[in-house]
């Protein structure tokens, strides 16, 4: 379980969170969802302790996450964000491997099993055949599933991700929400397309401005009443098979 409770941050004293609080229960998909500049990402930054807070609290486990230590914070929490890795001369299997790293002392070799483990990952995202391949020379959405791979690989009982479904054709953007979700993982996961997180999240805590304006199931978030004034575009909602779909239209020019 992850929960954050009034929440609070600013870059260089300018406020981006303001009292921001999200709940994520074992084994349920939060989808964090907001425009463009709203927070998203830097809550995201603080779920995992790459930013800290100047106010409010984060626990993992009901543990402060400022208190995982060392191989703690990776064993717990597996992240795919959105700065892709460097140009290292790596292979995709290798990459994936990485994510092994907080399950082994460092100056333990990779297991059997690890390595075991990786392929595994890599085959769950459809790469198999590109274990070999160096890791820069892959598409954006290759790169993108070697990574959710070398996340699966990690085991943490949380996992977060940060637009996961960049770069992705519609095919794999689908596959790798339907992949997510199967893998029963604590998750929050920042998504720009309301449609994806209608059909692949069971909460959404909607920001805007650095506050959240709307939390909970899928459905009483993604109204019209609550969609339109925050993106300022006309929204009609349908039923596809009993999961909320989204059409939008933009809002009449105001004179
Ligand atoms: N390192 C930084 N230094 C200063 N300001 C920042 C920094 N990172 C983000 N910001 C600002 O903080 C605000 C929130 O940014 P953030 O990236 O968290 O929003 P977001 O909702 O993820 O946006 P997007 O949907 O565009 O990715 C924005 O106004 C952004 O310009």
């Amino acid at each position: 379980m992850i929960n954050a409770s009034d929440v609070t941050f600013a870059y260089d004293g300018t406020p981006v969170l303001a009292g921001v609080g999200l709940t994520a229960h074992a084994g349920g998909v939060v989808g964090l969802i907001g425009p463009n500049g709203s927070g998203k990402t830097t809550l995201l930054r603080i779920l995992y302790a790459a930013l800290v807070p100047s106010g409010g609290t984060v626990l993992v486990d009901d543990r402060p996450v400022g208190s995982l230590t060392g191989r703690q914070l990776p064993q717990q929490i597996a992240v795919v964000a959105q700065e892709a890795p460097s140009e290292l001369p790596v292979t995709v299997a290798d990459m994936v491997l990485l994510g092994r790293a907080p399950h082994r002392s460092a100056l333990q070799a990779y297991r059997t099993e690890d390595h075991r483990i990786a392929a595994a990952a890599l085959h769950r995202v459809g790469l198999r055949e590109l274990a070999d391949r160096a890791f820069h020379t892959l598409s954006g959405g290759e790169k993108q599933r070697t990574l959710i791979a070398r996340a699966i690989a990690q085991q943490a009982g949380h996992l977060l991700l940060d637009e996961p479904t960049n770069h992705l054709d519609v095919r794999y953007q689908h596959e790798v929400l339907q992949l997510v979700r199967e893998l029963r993982i604590t998750t929050v996961v920042v998504l720009h397309d309301l449609n994806l997180a209608a059909r692949y999240c069971d909460q959404l805590v909607l920001l805007d401005r650095g506050s959240v304006v709307a939390a909970g199931p899928v459905a009483e978030v993604l109204t019209p009443a609550v969609l339109e004034p925050v993106y300022r575009i006309s929204v009609r909602t349908v039923l596809d098979d009993d999961c909320v779909q989204l059409v939008f239209r933009p809002q009449p020019a105001v004179d």
